[in-house]
């Protein structure tokens, strides 16, 4: 009797889960970790309440450093120290640098094209060496002038409008990386492209959930027609395949037309991009990924840094009292401007308060996960090739030995900025942009612009906890973050308050000055 569809699918899963258990229970040797729960089925994550790095924290001290867990039939390595971290992920990233098999994100939707998703083939390498050149320190003054522009508006924005400050925070960082990457501002907030991109990043948000798609746990099923009973999954791909290709193409597309047209594509990483010699068809598609990487990875990660500064200024007045003499200091009162970037080197203590924002509640709690290559052994323990392992970079930041009192914001641990390498708290740049091979490389662009923005915003405004109504307190914003991969502060309320009149006129020739220049 021919079996039909249906029976086969159901017994090429029961086979495939039945080969998964039985080569788990082979094994030995490997990292003490939570039970396993049902066979194959291992630990199941997806319904345990709240951010996963407050789980593996928790099994951390239960279980040690290293914890080794299975869910659906895949192999996970947890590093809770720095130490493990740097000795697996930056000492031998030529086995620690692929990422986990995604079937819906990188088959079937198309992330195989992407640099943050693709395994670290050439071609990754060759994309991320042309987004790491574009934002290197050395090329990176180009776009000083938008990042100003954008940084004016959110001044302005925040004296008409102080209760919307999310948005304003939201849209300055996002225009801004939105024009290193092509040049040019969205129009509003309700640019076709910008909404396109919104959707992008839901879907991805949906994809990048372990657990979400019976095909990232049995990938044969990527072979099953978009038609066929339950396939919903096949058709939610190709949606989200055809968004995320429009995104790389549109404002690409855009930028090549005003090349054509006026011999110049202006200042931007894909203007370059189009420089480059011998730009091969190949080339051209892979710097439309590049292009979108930029924006999708450089914006909501500073919109949450920011989030977590203003949260956290509020929370420590004298903190803020403190970095407001230093601007003082060096930029006057009666006759105060803004912070340049030229001033940064005579402002050490802001940089501490950046470096104190990204360790209180790093963007990127976890990293990227990455994949081992190979069979590895470590400490005595035996990774099995295949593993997915993460770094618990919240945990690493939170470190009682590395940052005494870890809860308190202090930028004052850092000792003398000069000297951030010999710091006893250790540079938190060295975990929160992940490891090795695979380490973010927009880390110098993501600085620039979160030293301009809170510089600026210390300079002219006190951010103030809202009083209590009835008892006149103040209430502080609660320490509640979204649990994503990339996690931002909960929305909460703060005031405001320019810090003087003259700080007012300063704010009001910036945003003028801003509005301008807002379509140059
Ligand atoms: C505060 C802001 C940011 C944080 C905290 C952050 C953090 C990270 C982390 C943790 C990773 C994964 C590293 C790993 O796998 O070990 C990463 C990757 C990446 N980041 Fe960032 N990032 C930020 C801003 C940016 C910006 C502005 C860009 C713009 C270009 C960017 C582009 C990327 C790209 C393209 C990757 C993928 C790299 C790869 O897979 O090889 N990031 N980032």
């Amino acid at each position: 009797m021919p079996l039909s569809s249906e029976t086969f699918v159901a017994l090429a899963a029961f086979v495939a889960i039945l080969a998964a258990w039985l080569n788990t229970r082979r094994r030995r040797g490997l990292p003490p970790g939570p039970p396993s729960g049902y066979p194959w089925i291992g630990t199941p994550l997806k319904h345990a309440k709240g951010a996963r790095w407050f789980l593996y924290t928790e099994w951390a001290k239960t279980y040690g450093d290293i914890v080794y867990y299975m869910s659906y039939g895949r192999d996970y390595v947890v590093l809770n120290t720095y130490e493990s971290a740097r000795d697996l992920l930056v000492l031998r990233s030529r086995i620690y640098s692929d990422r986990p098999k995604m079937t819906m994100a990188r088959e079937l939707v198309g992330y195989d094209n992407s640099i943050a998703l693709a395994d670290s083939t050439p071609r990754t390498v060759f994309m991320r060496k042309a987004v790491q050149t574009e934002l290197s320190p050395k090329n990176l003054p180009r776009f000083q002038g938008v990042q100003i522009k954008e940084n004016g508006l959110m001044l302005g924005k925040l004296l008409e409008n102080p209760a919307d400050f999310m948005d304003h925070v939201r849209i300055m960082m996002a225009y801004s990386v939105f024009a290193v990457a092509y040049g040019y501002r969205p129009q509003s907030d309700n640019d076709e492209l910008l909404l396109m991109i919104k959707k992008m990043m839901e879907d991805f948000a949906v994809f990048a959930t372990p657990g979400n798609f019976l095909v990232d746990i049995l990938p044969f099923l990527k072979h099953v027609p978009a038609w066929f009973p339950g396939a919903e999954f096949k058709r939610f791909g190709e949606a989200a395949a055809e968004r995320i290709n429009a995104v790389c193409k549109l404002p690409f597309d855009r930028v090549k037309a005003r090349k054509a047209a006026e011999g110049t594509a202006g200042l931007s990483v894909t203007a370059s991009f189009l420089e480059m010699p011998d730009l091969t068809p190949e080339k051209e598609h892979m710097f439309r990924w590049s292009s979108e990487a930029v924006y999708a990875a450089g914006s909501d990660t500073t919109v949450s840094a920011i989030y977590t500064f203003v949260l956290c200024m509020a929370r420590n007045p004298d903190v803020q009292a403190k970095a407001y003499a230093e601007l003082e200091a060096w930029l006057g009162a009666a006759d105060m401007r803004l912070p340049t970037f030229e001033d940064r080197a005579d402002l050490p203590y802001i940089d501490k308060v950046l470096w104190e924002t990204f360790r209180w509640y790093a963007p990127v709690p976890l990293g990227l996960p990455h994949r081992l290559t190979q069979d590895d052994v470590y400490q005595g323990y035996t990774f099995p090739k295949g593993t997915t392992v993460i770094a618990n970079v919240w945990n690493i930041l939170h470190d009682e030995v590395m940052y005494p009192d870890p809860w308190t914001f202090n930028p004052d641990r850092y000792g003398n900025s000069a000297d951030i390498e010999n710091s006893i708290n250790q540079d938190p740049r060295k975990s929160m942009f992940g490891f090795g091979r695979r380490n973010c490389p927009g880390q110098h662009l993501a600085e620039a612009s979160l030293w301009l923005a809170i510089s600026n915003i210390l300079m002219v405004y006190e951010i103030q906890a809202v009083r209590d109504p009835k008892t006149g307190e103040p209430v502080l914003p609660p320490m509640d973050f979204t649990p994503g991969a990339i996690s931002k502060a909960l929305p909460f309320k703060v005031d405001f308050k320019p810090r003087s009149a003259r700080a007012e006129t300063l704010i009001r020739a910036t945003y003028k000055k801003a509005l301008e220049n807002v379509d140059i």
